[in-house]
């Protein structure tokens, strides 16, 4: 049946937050609402201006017969920032330091609230990169790789630390996880990646960087692409110039770790630092 205005806003609104980096066309939405393109650019109008005030995102509009509009979720760094500081403060509990200089995140990994907020922020910082899929290695950077893949609308690819016979046919590297220093193996299914893919890398925490330059190799041996890194948290402790890997983003940064008093600081990462 035909939606008053009022109740078709409603709707629309509803159908374009749940596809993120979608294109809709006009005429798709005309014949949705059985409406006039022109009151259905009206619409859309009311909603871009709301979504971006309120800071859900942005409304892309593609001209032409083969245009339509893209919702792409876009968070405000102001709000982000409020968020970004109370998880901040939850990774500061004493009793979160492990041995190495490690944090225990499992629990705030296992919150599906805090894993769509740390998604959208991963999808606003890369929403302008051209993308084609999302990887991270088994286990931890599982929830926060498919949270950043719903606001971008792309596929996960999770590599494993060690050859399964059920992938098949697979490529393996070594690498140095530089907070264990041991030599240890990722691997990933031939089938699940094509040549020339361009990947954005997301992992729950960043030390030396060994991982994530593992996954880098990995890419190589694929001939893909690195088209972005994205890490939850980072520690401070490693000097840039020691890292394996410069270019990424981070939301939090342990920066200050003593075991004595055990007395932690995480603050914003760099996320937050270009404001
Ligand atoms: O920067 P690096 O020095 O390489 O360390 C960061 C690695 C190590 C740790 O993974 P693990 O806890 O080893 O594995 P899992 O994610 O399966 O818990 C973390 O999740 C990152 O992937």
């Amino acid at each position: 049946k035909k939606l008053k205005r009022s109740a078709r806003l409603v709707e629309m609104t509803q159908y374009l937050l749940s596809r993120p980096h979608t294109l809709i066309s006009l005429t798709a939405f005309a014949e949705r609402y059985q409406s006039a393109k022109s009151s259905i650019s009206e619409d859309l109008a009311i909603i871009k201006e709301v979504f971006e005030d309120e800071g859900v995102g942005e409304l892309h509009t593609l001209a032409g017969a083969a245009g339509g509009v893209r919702f792409v979720p876009k968070v405000r760094k102001d709000i982000a920032l409020g968020k970004i500081v109370d998880i901040c403060r939850e990774l500061e509990q004493p009793d979160r330091l492990l041995p190495g200089g490690y944090l225990y995140m499992t629990d705030l990994l296992g919150v599906p609230g805090m894993m769509q907020e740390v998604g959208r922020m991963f999808a606003s910082a890369f929403a302008n990169r051209n993308i084609d899929v999302i990887m991270t290695v088994e286990t931890k950077g599982i929830p926060l790789a498919h949270a950043t893949a719903h606001y971008l609308n792309l596929p996960v690819v999770i590599v494993r630390r060690d050859h399964k016979v059920t992938e098949g046919s697979a490529v393996s590297i070594n690498y140095v996880s530089g907070s264990t220093k041991r030599i240890q193996t990722m691997s990933l299914a031939r089938r699940a990646l094509k040549e020339e893919s361009r990947v954005l890398i997301i992992d729950d925490f960043m030390k030396a960087g060994g991982t994530i330059q593992g996954m880098v190799d990995l890419l190589h041996e694929f001939r893909a692409l690195v088209a972005g890194v994205g890490v939850f948290v980072e520690s401070g402790e490693i000097e840039s110039d020691e890292r394996l890997l410069h270019d990424y983003v981070s939301l939090a940064r342990l920066t200050e770790v003593d075991l004595k008093s055990r007395h932690i600081t995480v603050q914003p990462g760099n996320f937050f630092h270009n404001q």
